[in-house]
């Protein structure tokens, strides 16, 4: 479903329709809506988000990242950003830069340790990030000072590195959201 509703979000962006396929794409998308209305669960209970064995987790508004390696000081995983995340003229949207780096460096900061929040995240957008090309994706864990995580990222395409990171996570005290 998820896979299918990123694969809808490619074509959708990169389609320029006739305007009766996009009554009939519009009405066959609300039915799917309407057949999903009955299901709304709690958030504790829905698949988006909790499949970590899944790209993004199952979010299909997250970068399906592929994990190759990883552990509680890295991660190293390839992306393809396809044509939804587009922002203009075959660059990757500046947006969609910063959820993958959340995504990766969230997870890393959070694995074997207390749970812990984005505090900062600063993007270097170094090059233009292009739309459909496999890119690796790494993350390291720099240090910590206390309740505070310092860590890095990059997201490289061939030798290039495209984008870069720092992440400030924040261990949560008792009764944080
Ligand atoms: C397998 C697992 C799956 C896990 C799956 C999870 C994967 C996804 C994870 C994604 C993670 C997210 O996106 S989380 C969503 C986005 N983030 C958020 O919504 C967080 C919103 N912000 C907050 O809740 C809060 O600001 C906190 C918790 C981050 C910090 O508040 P606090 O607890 O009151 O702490 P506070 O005293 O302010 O700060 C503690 C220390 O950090 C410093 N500090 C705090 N913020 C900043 C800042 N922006 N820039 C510089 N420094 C800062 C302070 O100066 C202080 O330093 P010093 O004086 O001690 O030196």
């Amino acid at each position: 479903m998820i896979e299918a509703l990123r694969l809808l979000q490619a074509r959708m962006t990169g389609a320029g329709p006739p305007p009766e396929t996009v009554t009939e794409t519009a009405e066959t998308l609300e039915k799917l809506a309407a057949a999903l209305e009955p299901f709304t669960v709690p958030e504790a209970a829905q698949i988006v988000g909790h499949r970590t064995d899944l790209p993004g987790r199952g979010q299909a508004m997250a970068p399906p990242v592929h994990i190759e390696e990883w552990d509680e000081e890295h991660v190293l995983g390839h992306v393809t950003f396809s044509r939804f995340y587009l922002g203009g003229n075959g660059a990757v949207h500046g947006g969609a830069i910063p959820l993958a780096f959340d995504e990766v460096m969230g997870r890393l900061a959070n694995t074997g340790r207390p749970r812990a929040r984005t505090a900062y995240l600063h993007v270097n957008y170094r090059k233009i990030t292009p739309v459909g090309s496999r890119l690796r994706v790494e993350a390291r864990f720099e240090r910590e000072e206390g309740r505070k995580r310092i860590l890095a990222g990059a997201l490289v395409d061939g030798e290039t590195v495209v984008a870069d990171a720092e992440g400030l996570f924040v261990t949560l005290k008792p009764g944080q959201p």
